[in-house]
């Protein structure tokens, strides 16, 4: 088969290579066709733009699990809001903020979501990942953080590409545009509809869930909502898939590259293909799926907006030789036009004001673009932001 016709389309997105990695002078930045070639040796190497520097080359593999450490993951179970014991309330708040400033990310469990949802939505991803190239690139936005894209734009710039596939989804109060992008992808297809049932029926019930524990969190920092509901009313939210190919090299890619979600917060549903890494005391713990839960990770937003309290953690993905992996990560973000400051509570003379007024906007208008060096080597934004700077 030659190469380019693997490529299975009149609009593939492959990029003139300067320095060219395989026998046609193309660079194939679609990591789904570059695990196939590479399993059928039609490629014999890694195109080098997917090659860490030894500075973010994971150091532990995605199924090393340290049991002690996982054991110390915090988990909030919900089910105590209805168990109907006295305290349990109390108890649930303190779990959640305890995890909140220690950690930035749990394991949510009875949340509630009917797993024949998840599985749904799963299954919906897995079928949109494996179609043919040239037919999920009907869904690609060129220069937008929306749509499908086989080289991911993520918030942190990343010193090699990410091997990984992503689709993103936006709208307002849960109401993600699906069917724009359904008709362009089955124009003629019945599947079209199938695929926005399931988002329809995914983001109901990540609209109600993400209510829930949004107005917990407040509550279990004690403060007045109103301050916070003013940026997330209505909510921001998005959608995205992400699909993780196999790997023959995986210690020398990452699946996607450290970052911080910059959000108010992030439900992450896995498949049971470990892959989701987090930083916690310094070092990269594996997080092991598990099927009754979400992962949620505190956005660089929610550390703001709580003068730093809450923190934001930074993670990435890695992927693996042998069992490709799928992810559903929901977003809720803020008012990306409001200033933001923090809860007028949470900021004392013991707790000065840590960051400068700023809007989300601003993030990609301006700070980002200012820092690409050192986002890339793993800082935050917010380090950019600090009122003292
Ligand atoms: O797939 C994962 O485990 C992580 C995904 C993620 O961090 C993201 O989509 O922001
Ligand atoms: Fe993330």
């Amino acid at each position: 088969m030659g190469l380019l016709s693997v490529l299975e389309g009149p609009n593939s997105d492959f990029i003139p290579s300067k320095s060219p990695d395989i026998n046609l002078n193309v660079e194939i930045n679609i990591p789904s066709l570059l695990s196939n070639m590479l399993q059928d040796g039609l490629l014999k190497e890694l195109p080098r733009g997917y090659l860490c520097p030894e500075y973010t080359r994971p150091t532990v593999t995605y199924d090393e699990y340290d049991e002690s450490v996982l054991t110390d993951i915090p988990v909030i179970d919900l089910g105590l809001l209805n168990c109907g014991k006295p305290n349990a309330g109390n108890i649930l708040l303190g779990n959640l903020q305890r995890a909140c400033e220690e950690w930035g990310f749990f394991y949510l469990i009875n949340h509630g979501v009917p797993k024949s949802h998840v599985q749904a939505m799963q299954k919906q991803a897995r079928q949109f990942f494996s179609l043919p190239h040239h037919q999920k690139r009907r869904a690609h936005i060129p220069g937008q953080r929306l749509g499908y894209h086989s080289m991911q734009p993520t918030t942190t710039p990343s010193p090699s590409l990410h091997w990984s596939e992503g689709f993103t989804m936006k709208g307002l109060a849960g109401h993600v545009h699906c069917s724009e992008f359904a008709t362009r992808i089955w124009p003629q297809g019945q599947e079209k509809f199938g695929f926005c049932d399931v988002v329809e029926e995914y983001t109901k019930s990540m609209v109600g869930l993400e209510m829930k524990l949004r107005d917990l969190i407040i509550e279990s920092l004690g403060v007045d909502s109103k301050h916070f509901k003013q940026y997330c009313n209505p909510s921001f939210s998005s959608l995205h898939l992400n699909y993780y190919p196999t790997c023959p090299q995986p210690t020398n890619v990452v699946g996607m590259g450290a970052h911080y979600d910059m959000g108010f917060f992030t439900l992450l549903a896995h498949d049971d293909v470990g892959g989701l890494q987090v930083q916690h005391g310094g070092k990269w713990v594996n997080v092991k799926p598990r099927s009754d839960a979400f992962t949620v990770n505190i956005g660089d937003m929610l550390q703001a907006l709580t003068n730093g309290r809450y923190k934001s953690i930074k993670h990435r993905a890695v992927v693996n030789e042998s069992r490709e992996r799928y992810s559903i990560a929901y977003f809720l973000s803020v008012n990306p036009r409001l200033d933001l400051n923090p809860a007028p509570e949470l900021v004392d003379e013991q707790h000065p004001r840590l960051y400068k007024p700023f809007t989300f906007l601003d993030i990609y208008t301006s700070v980002r673009n200012k820092h690409l060096d050192e986002l890339s080597r793993g800082a935050q934004v917010l380090e950019f932001l600090r009122a003292s700077s």
